[in-house]
């Protein structure tokens, strides 16, 4: 292999791609961007090249790969295109890899061919996946290109916890399990967490709560992901922007029968139109939070519903851990809403947890503690860093040699 020591890293969620180009040589961001709306109205494109201006382009974007050839050609104004002899490979974040991938994986035809296969567990996801794969391949065949899977880091749950209790032939013919999701987030955030409070990873427990536009809590014993609320798909567990999480599963049998909605709108009912969204009519937990302090009712009850399914789940994974060293609270509802951190941990001194107001209101980028000195239980906030550890986990796989 060359001495090339760039990575792109693409991020293909179902209606937008957030893409960074990382120089691994110190870990230089050269270049990131977003397009978003994708097929959906007034789409936009924005990229920001290191230390240069940033740029938008509003136009037509009827699917991922047009999406994707716009951002090439951005790439490549700055000269950092995908044709360039520095770019080393491309990681691609793939959501779903069932449990035929627990490693970051270098892609063959047998790999895109099972990554499709899987399709039927994410339908919103590893299309998108597939579609930035592919077409980063169109773009430049000879470049190598590496899926790093969001389920991965879940692969070490004990089948007591990743099993449903349903018929087992027929989970076993459905591949019906929990899988878990944000894995690289999960495993990325519990190590930073360990270096924070001067620990190894192998000595510690921790809680990780990745509260982003979707949101899963994690329990991660010594460095293991031992329990997460994730499951077959990223629609169970916590209360997320547009995403239900948990309910009685008897609530679609309801729907279908005395609602009269198909499956596919049940589908974008729990998906699309519930959580934060369906409870008050904003998903962005800003604007929940503002609604709330004007007194609207619904705002006030979205916001609390949305903590109290985090504490039922902080409480519950104090029990599957035991021991708990570090409550841990990341992503961008997590790493900035000081009032939903401090929510989650009130009265809760009983478990060891409590937030200092001052260090909870003080504003960072790097990982810090938010419990007072006297705490039996670290509670911290860690910024999670996804297309860093997608980059470095690329890197490690195309040039071996140099990243070690
Ligand atoms: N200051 C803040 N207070 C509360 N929520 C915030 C704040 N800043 C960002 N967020 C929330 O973070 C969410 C996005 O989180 P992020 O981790 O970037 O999501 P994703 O990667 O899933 O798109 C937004 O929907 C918004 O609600
Ligand atoms: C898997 C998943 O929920 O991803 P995101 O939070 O990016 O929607
Ligand atoms: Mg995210």
């Amino acid at each position: 292999m060359s001495g090339a020591t760039r990575v792109l890293v693409l991020n293909s969620g179902s209606s937008s791609v957030k893409y960074q180009l990382l120089d691994m040589r110190g870990h230089r961001r050269l270049a990131t961007g977003l397009v978003e709306r994708i097929g959906e109205e007034a789409p936009r494109l924005v990229h920001t090249p290191a230390g240069g201006r940033r740029r938008e382009r509003r136009e037509r974007i009827a699917g991922h790969e047009q999406a994707l050839r716009l951002v090439a050609e951005e790439l490549d104004a700055d000269g950092l295109g995908l044709g360039s002899a520095e770019l080393a490979g491309v990681g691609h974040r793939v959501v779903h890899g069932g449990r035929s991938f627990t490693e970051p994986t270098l892609v063959t035809d047998e790999v895109l061919a099972e990554i499709e296969r899987l399709v039927p567990l994410a339908p919103l996801h590893n299309p998108a996946n597939l579609t930035g794969i592919r077409t980063a391949l169109a773009l430049n065949p000879r470049l190598p290109q590496v899926a790093v899977f969001d389920t991965a880091f879940h692969a070490t749950i004990p089948e007591h916890a990743a099993r449903y209790a349903i018929d087992a032939a027929t989970a076993d013919a459905h591949l019906i399990r929990r899988y878990g999701f944000h894995g690289t987030s999960h495993a990325y955030v519990s190590r930073r967490a360990a270096a924070l409070l001067g620990r190894e990873v192998a000595e510690v427990n921790v809680i990780v709560l990745h509260l982003g536009n979707g949101a899963s809590a994690s329990a991660v014993a010594g460095g293991r992901c031992v329990e997460t609320s994730m499951g077959l798909t990223p629609l169970e567990g916590l209360v997320m922007g547009t995403r239900s999480g948990d309910l009685d599963p008897a609530v679609v049998f309801h729907l279908a029968r005395r609602g009269g909605l198909t499956v596919d709108e049940i589908d974008t009912l729990l998906n699309k139109r519930s959580g934060l969204l369906g409870l008050c009519g904003a998903n962005d937990m800003r604007e929940v939070l503002d609604r709330a302090e004007r007194g609207e009712a619904a705002a006030r009850l979205a916001f609390d519903v949305y903590i109290h399914r985090l504490r039922k789940y902080l409480g519950a994974y104090v029990a599957v851990l035991g021991r708990v060293d570090a409550v841990v609270f990341t992503a961008g509802v997590g790493e900035n809403s000081a009032p939903v951190r401090a929510a989650a941990i009130e009265g809760l001194e009983v478990l060891g947890l409590a937030v200092d107001p001052g260090r909870n209101a003080a504003r960072s980028g790097e990982p810090r503690l938010i419990s007072p000195e006297y705490a039996r239980v670290a509670v911290a906030v860690v910024p999670t860093d996804e297309e860093l550890e997608i980059a470095t986990q690329t890197y490690a796989l195309v040039s071996p040699e140099q990243s070690a």
